[in-house]
């Protein structure tokens, strides 16, 4: 399937899978727009992908809120000494710097973890990339530390990094959605590791998903 498939099932509220290379972290994920997430969608990441369930959003909209990298936030912070920050990752085993922010859930819910909380936090902040007052209204309806980590795309997109993070918010962006996508690595139950390249285009086969790769939708967005 192409890349105008997946187009056409972001913008109807379906999952795609996203491969993103052997040169990274050789995952796939699971990405759906963020605008269109309904506990079903959680509890389908849950069974069939099983990895974090994150929210990436692009690079606007991370300055509008004022959101950092946490890697960025812990090597700042004076309640951290010395030694402990040797632990902050800088880069990854596989080369990139980690995307993750803070993690967030909307006030409305109650532990936070549920499908049904999930959904709400990861709903109602793609709702919040349209309002006049995102900062304000960020941090009067969010509380952290929650259940849904945050991932700030970087800026330039797969120009400067080419993750899921960039990748998933990228395909949102050629969709004309919201630049907000919820994304989860899929796990392989019998073999306790990623699912494999192979079995996640089996799976996308059968249940009619598309299925992009990293490397084609790197060239595609060179020439558009
Ligand atoms: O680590 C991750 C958060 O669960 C995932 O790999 C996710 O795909 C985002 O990271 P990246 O942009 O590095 O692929
Ligand atoms: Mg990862
Ligand atoms: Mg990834």
């Amino acid at each position: 399937m192409s890349i105008d498939d997946a187009i056409t099932s972001l913008r109807q509220g379906e999952f795609i899978l996203l491969y993103d290379s052997g040169g990274r972290e050789n995952e796939v994920d699971m990405v759906v727009a963020a605008q269109f997430v309904t506990p079903e969608h959680i509890s389908r990441m849950r069974q069939n992908a099983g990895g974090l369930i994150c929210l990436a959003i692009n690079d606007s909209f991370a300055q509008k809120l004022n959101l950092r990298y946490m890697h960025d936030i812990l090597s700042r912070s004076s309640d951290i000494d010395t030694d402990s920050k040797q632990m902050i990752m800088g880069t990854a085993p596989y080369g990139d710097h980690p995307t993750f922010s803070i993690s967030i859930n909307h006030k409305k819910t109650f532990t936070g973890i549920t499908d049904l909380d999930r959904a709400l936090t990861i709903k109602e902040l793609a709702k919040l990339y349209n309002s006049n007052e995102p900062k304000k209204e960020f941090t009067s309806t969010f509380k952290t530390p929650g259940h849904v980590p945050l991932l700030l795309a970087s800026n330039g997109l797969l120009a400067s990094r080419q993750g899921h993070t960039e990748m998933s918010v990228y395909l949102a962006e050629i969709s004309k959605l919201i630049p907000v996508t919820a994304i989860c690595e899929m796990m392989d139950s019998q073999t306790y590791s990623a699912l494999t390249v192979d079995k996640a285009r089996k799976f996308a086969k059968e249940n009619a998903i598309p299925f992009i790769d990293g490397k084609e939708l790197l060239e595609f967005s060179k020439v558009h």
